[in-house]
């Protein structure tokens, strides 16, 4: 090291050919990562970049949620609970990073964007099938949704496939049944490709849980952290919501919705209702 250069010397030993073995940019395929970055205003607009960007480091982190979601469904199907919890940590990280991300799109203008919206079509997020693919693990199900993609059928076939499984909520709750807890029959033999609907018993179920936490530990934490996953993707709605309301206040949706209030719906949906009921009914 030459401190007054203030320049690193490469050591001996660093690699440095390439030509016949994997490197960096070949194990992570730069090449096709960082040439999919193509703004379509013309003359290019600066800010589309970031548009496109944090779209893009959107869905890559989405693909890996499915991927971390899919195991914990697995997890759960073979009653390994702490290997499901591990799958959440991971998951609720990632959440954290996706909401803490709107940040940097909130620094776009309305200004700003209004010069590439109206380049962007009928393109819209509503169209993202990673997003409700997630959403169908979850548990919220909606088969209107699937329709939306028949011009995309890898991805009408993804839905389509996650519709008719079971959710990690379906899968939790069947858990809970093989240990005994009295969940509700029709849940448990429930058509899949519904929404989850709130079950009053299985309110009664988490109560027994909630009331006796030390003699129902691994559930009452897996409860909890179920809790944080619902938790943390209605902030990143939030987030969405606020950061759609700052940029193009109440104007209609590229994707043909209301816009801000459409957006403000989905607030209301829920995954695991009844951990949220279950609140009401402890203490006093
Ligand atoms: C300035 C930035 C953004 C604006 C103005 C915006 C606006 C909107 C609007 C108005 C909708 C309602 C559907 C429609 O009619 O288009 C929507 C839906 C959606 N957007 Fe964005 N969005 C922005 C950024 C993003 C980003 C970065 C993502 C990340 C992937 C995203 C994901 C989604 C998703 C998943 C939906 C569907 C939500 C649902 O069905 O509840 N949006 N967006
Ligand atoms: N729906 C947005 C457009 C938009 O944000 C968007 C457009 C193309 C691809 C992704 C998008 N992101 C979220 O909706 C709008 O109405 O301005």
């Amino acid at each position: 090291m030459s401190v007054q250069r203030n320049t690193r010397d490469l050591e001996q030993g660093i690699e440095r050919d390439f030509s016949d073995r994997m490197s960096y940019g070949s194990y992570l395929e730069l090449g096709k990562l960082l040439d999919a970055q193509h703004p379509v205003s013309s003359p290019e607009h600066h800010d589309e970049m970031l548009f496109i960007i944090q779209h893009q480091t959107s869905e890559l982190w989405l693909k890996l949620v499915l991927h971390e979601l899919r195991a914990v469904r697995l997890h759960l199907q073979a009653d390994d609970l702490r290997a499901a919890m591990k799958g959440i940590a991971r998951i609720k990280h990632i959440q954290r990073s996706l909401t803490e991300q709107w940040s940097v799109l909130a620094t776009l203008t309305p200004s700003e964007y209004a010069e590439f919206r109206g380049d962007l079509g009928a393109s819209s997020g509503f169209q993202s099938y990673q997003y409700r693919a997630v959403e169908f693990l979850l548990g919220n199900k909606n088969a209107a949704m699937v329709d939306v993609f028949h011009a995309d059928p890898a991805a009408q076939a993804l839905l389509a496939e996650l519709l008719g499984q079971s959710s990690i909520y379906d899968e939790f709750i069947a858990l809970l049944a093989r240990r005994g807890y009295p969940v509700p029959d029709e849940l448990l033999h429930r058509d899949v490709r519904l929404a989850h609907v709130f079950s009053p018993d299985l309110v009664a179920v988490y109560k027994q849980v909630y009331e006796d936490a030390a003699a129902h530990w691994d559930i009452y934490e897996a409860c909890e952290e179920l809790v944080d996953l619902e938790d943390n993707f209605q902030l990143w709605r939030f987030r969405h919501l606020k950061t759609v309301a700052r940029t193009i206040g109440f104007k209609r949706g590229t994707g043909g919705s209301s816009g801000v209030g459409f957006l403000q719906r989905a607030l209301e949906l829920t995954f695991f209702p009844e951990l949220f009921a279950v609140r009401t009914e402890i203490g006093r």
